[in-house]
């Protein structure tokens, strides 16, 4: 009945335009399920809107949180215009069960974002996480996993204007690739990132339906969708471990507040609200950051052996017991000996628990020691004597001398400030000359006035996590990891120490002094050293001639990584114009050039050109946005500095000055990874602009 994939209805083309509602038709019988979706999700709305809860709530608070909850339902609950209700639907040879189809009995299944049932409760539309759902992303003609149609639908607006089908189970029907996911890779982009529930790849699919229990770590080049498998992989677990999850809590970590708002919709739009994101910065505000650091101090400062130091600063407060603590009650006073204090403190000391947590057992300890003796000598102390004596004024000071409170940020500073001190914790870590290299210039006064910096912040979370446990999520999403220091890969691993972690980078695009080399490396860094790691190599954004003019600089910057292969059939088109004058005005007619076609546009230039660049333009009258402020229709151009172009994409691209992107760098690797950044930021076209010649790597 369905008709074959060449076939596929084209909304472009007048007779599918008018295609009669007939209804052996199978886009009016998919249009009319489509309808009765839609009012069956309507009615499920209806539902919780109309919920009283006058009577079930005993007090206000019980009111409140149960109010925020059904508005957070009816939000989730939305039909949204312009989002299909489902996008697919999978035709099985036999019924997969009832457990596998959330209650679903049949063999019929339409794949959607999010299940919608009808008045009976039979599913109408099962959501694209259910396992029932797998096979739309996995099966082919090799392992059709019990599919015989695979139907893809496509949409214009929010009216079912055209699909796609794929006998999977018939022999004689050849595999093809899809023109739907062709035609969705190649929509313009407009606004922020959107979510790929539709069109998720079987390699991608493995990563993001891979279990809770496990860290994955994903290699890719530029516009593999490593972003979007992170987040989708978030949603996928919130779905299956749902509790378990809305317990522990989940948290997506982005390099900057503009990559952040990039991808802040994407979750939502999945229905999922409750994702946390942040940049690793945000994690460790724990002082003011005001200041900044010379790489080379910041290189030391981000060091793995930087954890060593700080432990042994920390535990360096801890001292032998020198007197017995004599505990006075009543008539009577007890006296616990030097000797046996210090085999306490020596135990403590051995075991796997932190500072603070240690400084409180210390009284109990002791009370206990105390105890002992009261019971020797026929007392018949209980609980509260306990209690008593690990309070009484001996027992508090004989612990303050022995195993005094630290303040994190106090002693992070007396380290950067006091060259003994830190002498005597880094001895045998760091060198003479690292000493010096971090040590501050001008030692601070206090913890308010010192002008920490990003990585000093950095160094009294680690601190913060010897005297105190930081607490564990469910699970993090870490997004262009590449650029962690093994101290900042150590800041997100103690969020998930008893949870588990998605980790996603390309060791071509780091770009800070401390780069990641290896994955292994980092994994360990980030206590996940058992982490599987994937690689992810056909690309979706890049078109091929552009993604191989930036793939000639892999030798010089990442030696041994696999090239991306772009999968976009348009070619799209890619332009290097020398420019006679390095004046601006070349840059400005290429944007205006570009301006001309549908979609976004990005202006990517040295962050040292940027001031130039946003002059001409304004002269020329065109309007401009900074990065992560969203396109609109009105305004499509932003100019953005090389140095937050990571993560972001634009239909077109005009690069301006290669060589200057190069040079902004500290060393010439680092240049050309940051030039490898702002080449692969183009979905549809691509014009350098340059009249400072261009890097000999790119020839
Ligand atoms: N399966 C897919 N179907 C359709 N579009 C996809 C798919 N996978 C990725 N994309 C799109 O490709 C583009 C690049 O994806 P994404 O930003 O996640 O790549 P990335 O690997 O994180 O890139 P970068 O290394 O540059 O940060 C995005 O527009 C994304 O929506």
């Amino acid at each position: 009945m369905s008709r074959p994939v060449d076939d596929a209805l084209d909304p472009r083309d007048p007779r599918d335009a008018l295609a009669p509602l007939d209804p052996l038709d199978p886009l009016a019988r998919e249009s009319a399920h489509l309808a009765s979706s839609r009012a069956a999700l309507r009615a499920m709305r209806e539902d919780v809107e109309s919920l009283d809860i006058s009577d079930v709530t005993a007090n206000w608070v019980n009111a409140e949180v149960l109010a925020h909850q059904i508005d957070e339902r009816i939000k989730a609950l939305a039909d949204l215009s312009d989002t299909p209700l489902f996008f697919g639907r999978l035709d099985y040879l036999h019924a997969p069960g009832a457990q596998g189809a959330e209650g679903a009995e049949g063999e019929r299944f339409y794949i959607g974002r999010r299940h919608v049932h009808d008045a009976e409760g039979d599913p109408m539309v099962i959501d694209w996480r259910a396992p029932v759902s797998q096979p739309f992303y996995r099966a082919s003609k090799k392992d059709p996993m019990d599919i015989a149609l695979r139907r893809r639908f496509g949409y214009t607006g929010g009216d079912l204007t055209a699909y796609e089908d794929e006998h999977l189970s018939d022999p004689a029907e050849a595999a093809r690739t899809s023109k739907l996911l062709q035609q969705e890779i190649e929509r313009p982009r407009v606004g922020p990132m959107r979510d790929i529930v539709a069109t998720i790849q079987p390699e991608q699919d493995e990563i993001v339906r891979s279990g809770l229990g496990g860290t994955v770590c994903v290699q890719g080049g530029p516009g593999t969708g490593k972003t979007a498998v992170g987040l989708h992989r978030v949603a996928y677990l919130l779905y299956a471990h749902r509790e378990r999850l809305a317990r522990t809590g989940t948290l997506v970590i982005g390099p900057n507040r503009s990559f952040l708002h990039y991808i802040e919709q994407v979750l939502p739009a999945l229905g999922e609200l409750s994702v946390r994101q942040a940049t690793v910065d945000d994690l460790v505000a724990h002082v003011e950051v005001r200041g900044t650091d010379e790489a080379a101090a910041a290189v030391v400062k981000g060091d793995a052996r930087m954890a060593e130091v700080l432990r042994r600063a920390v535990y360096s407060h801890v001292s032998m017991p020198t007197e017995a603590v004599v505990v006075v009650r009543g008539s009577r006073r007890w006296r616990v000996p030097a000797y046996e204090l210090e085999e306490t403190v020596r135990e403590l000391l051995a075991r796997d628990i932190r500072y603070g947590a240690a400084r409180e057992a210390l009284p109990q300890r002791i009370a206990h020691a105390v105890l002992v003796q009261m019971e020797r000598s026929g007392e018949a102390p209980d609980d509260r004597v306990q209690d008593a004596v690990a309070r009484n004024s001996a027992v508090k000071a004989a612990v303050k001398a022995v195993w005094p409170p630290v303040d994190p940020a106090k002693l992070v500073l007396r380290l950067l400030s006091d060259p003994d001190f830190l002498a005597v914790h880094a001895e045998g870590l760091l060198s003479e000359d690292e000493q010096k290299t971090i040590l501050w210039a001008k030692p601070a006064r206090s913890v308010k006035s010192a002008r920490w910096s990003v990585a000093d912040a950095v160094l009294i979370d680690e601190t913060n996590d010897i005297v105190a446990r930081t607490p564990s999520l469910g699970h993090v999403v870490l997004d262009e990891a590449q650029d962690l220091s093994p101290m900042q890969y150590r800041a997100v691993g103690r969020r998930c120490t008893t949870g588990s972690a998605t980790v996603l980078g390309d060791l071509a695009q780091g770009t800070t002094p401390w780069a990641t080399r290896s994955w292994d490396e980092a994994l360990a860094h980030l206590g996940k050293s058992e982490g599987v790691i994937e690689e992810l190599t056909a690309g979706f954004r890049v078109p091929t001639d552009v993604i191989t003019y930036a793939s000639r600089l892999l030798p010089s910057i990442a030696p041994g990584l696999t090239p991306v292969a772009s999968i976009r059939e348009n070619p799209g088109f890619f332009e290097v114009r020398p420019s006679a004058s390095p004046s601006a005005d070349e840059v400005v007619a290429a944007c205006e050039e570009l301006l001309r076609n549908e979609g976004s546009v990005g202006l990517i230039a040295a962050d040292a050109r940027v001031g130039v660049l946003a002059e001409a333009l304004a002269s020329a009258g065109i309007a401009c946005l900074g990065p992560g402020e969203e396109t609109t229709r009105q305004t499509r151009l932003t100019l953005v500095p090389a140095s937050l172009a990571k993560g972001l994409e634009y239909d077109y691209v005009v690069l301006d000055e290669p060589r200057a992107v190069v040079d902004g760098e500290p060393d010439e690797r680092t240049g050309l990874r940051r030039l490898y950044v702002a080449l692969t930021r183009a979905v549809s076209g691509l014009i350098v602009v340059h009249a400072g010649g261009l890097p000999p790597q790119l020839g």
